[in-house]
């Protein structure tokens, strides 16, 4: 351990994309989410506009749904291959989307429910069936679909404005991103972290949810202001990240490491929940994916290739995250996250 970079999540406010911020307002925060990008990887974001109306009623939809009875919502499961609906406590394992076995043997126990960019969404565009399913909505939860709906939009507008400074702060024309996310391939995963008093023992070393970075381009995070998201820092240790008041957290995913050749960190982290009194705290969070077109080629952008480093060989955004997925879904252990796995392997014990 070195106390070289002492771990801290900058906070940059995305107000002047947001509105009609000024060049000189535009490019202080490209700059500065430029810093943390390279440095951390997580950003608290404010000024980011999404009413808190919205995330009220969100907040509210999700209880609604994790607290009907586990029968009812198993209802809504869909096949492994399908990443829409419920998934219940115990099924999915993130740290094999990683290619590694998960540390306690054992499943996370987060339970979770998907929703995402379906083919109906892009009348005339073609799009697979497989990655662009349509959504199952519970029927037992009244409100959950219009207001899941809502903050879903609210995330992607933000994603997309994120796009829109990423391409800023990487020196690349305005507008960059958008033909690679015209019909992007989005997912909100909300998760439901509650073990029962009495599934505790069972499960010694408690993960919630494993080890992972995430795969696409970038992550909108908005979470509870509990303890448990634990985020791999520069100095090989896990440091404990809650969202800042107001802010929602954003991560950046493999993608965009794989664009910018690693000068944007894609941040290992994964959720712990702290025991207190013989219980975990109840936390939820819902991560916004945005993942790009599913035949998007990502290959080194141009004003990354004069590093030195060698660039990763070019993949299709659907390539990648189909591995992915096959191994947090349906347990087939993804060979292809070398670099990812050995990062966690070199912080194991920490
Ligand atoms: O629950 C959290 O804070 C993190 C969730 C997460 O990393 C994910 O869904 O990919
Ligand atoms: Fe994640």
């Amino acid at each position: 351990m070195t106390t070289e970079h002492p771990f801290h999540v900058p906070t940059v406010d995305i107000g002047a994309y947001v509105g009609q911020g000024t060049a000189e307002e535009r490019a202080a925060a490209a700059a500065a989410f430029d810093r943390a990008a390279r440095t951390v990887g997580f950003v608290q974001v404010v000024g980011h506009g999404v009413p808190t109306s919205v995330t009220d009623a969100f907040a509210a939809a999700l209880d609604e749904f994790f607290h009907l009875p586990l029968e009812v919502k198993k209802q809504y499961r869909t096949p492994p291959a399908v990443n829409r609906g419920y998934a219940p406590p115990k099924t999915e394992s993130l740290s094999l989307s990683l290619g590694l076995a998960p540390s306690n043997r054992m499943h996370d126990f987060f339970e979770a429910f998907n929703i995402g960019a379906a083919v109906s969404d892009h009348p005339g565009l073609d799009l697979p069936e497989a990655d662009y399913p349509e959504n199952v909505w519970p029927a037992e939860a009244e409100r959950f679909r219009a207001a899941v709906s809502a903050y879903f939009d609210e995330a992607g507008r933000v994603a997309r404005t994120l796009t829109t400074l990423f391409a800023d702060a990487l020196g690349l024309p305005a507008g960059f991103f958008e033909r690679f996310t015209d019909h992007s391939l989005d997912v909100l995963r909300m998760n439901n972290y509650a073990l029962e008093a009495g599934e505790l023992e069972l499960d010694g070393d408690l993960t919630g949810m494993g080890e992972h970075t995430d795969y696409g381009i970038v992550t909108v995070l908005w979470a509870d202001q509990v303890a448990g998201l634990q985020v791999l820092g520069r100095d090989g240790g896990w440091h404990d990240v809650v969202p800042a008041d107001g802010a929602l957290l954003i991560n950046l995913g493999d993608l965009m490491a794989r664009w910018t050749n690693e000068r944007w960190m894609s941040t290992l982290h994964r959720v712990k929940p702290p025991i207190v009194d013989g219980r975990v705290e109840r936390r939820r969070s819902a991560a916004f994916f945005h993942d790009g077109n599913i035949d998007a080629v990502i290959e080194t952008l141009p004003t990354c290739l004069d590093d030195g480093r060698t660039p990763y060989a070019p993949i299709t955004v659907g390539e990648h995250i189909r591995a992915k997925l096959a191994g947090s879904r349906a347990g087939v252990a993804n060979t292809d996250a070398e670099r990812e796995a050995a990062r966690v392997l070199a912080a194991q014990g920490s």
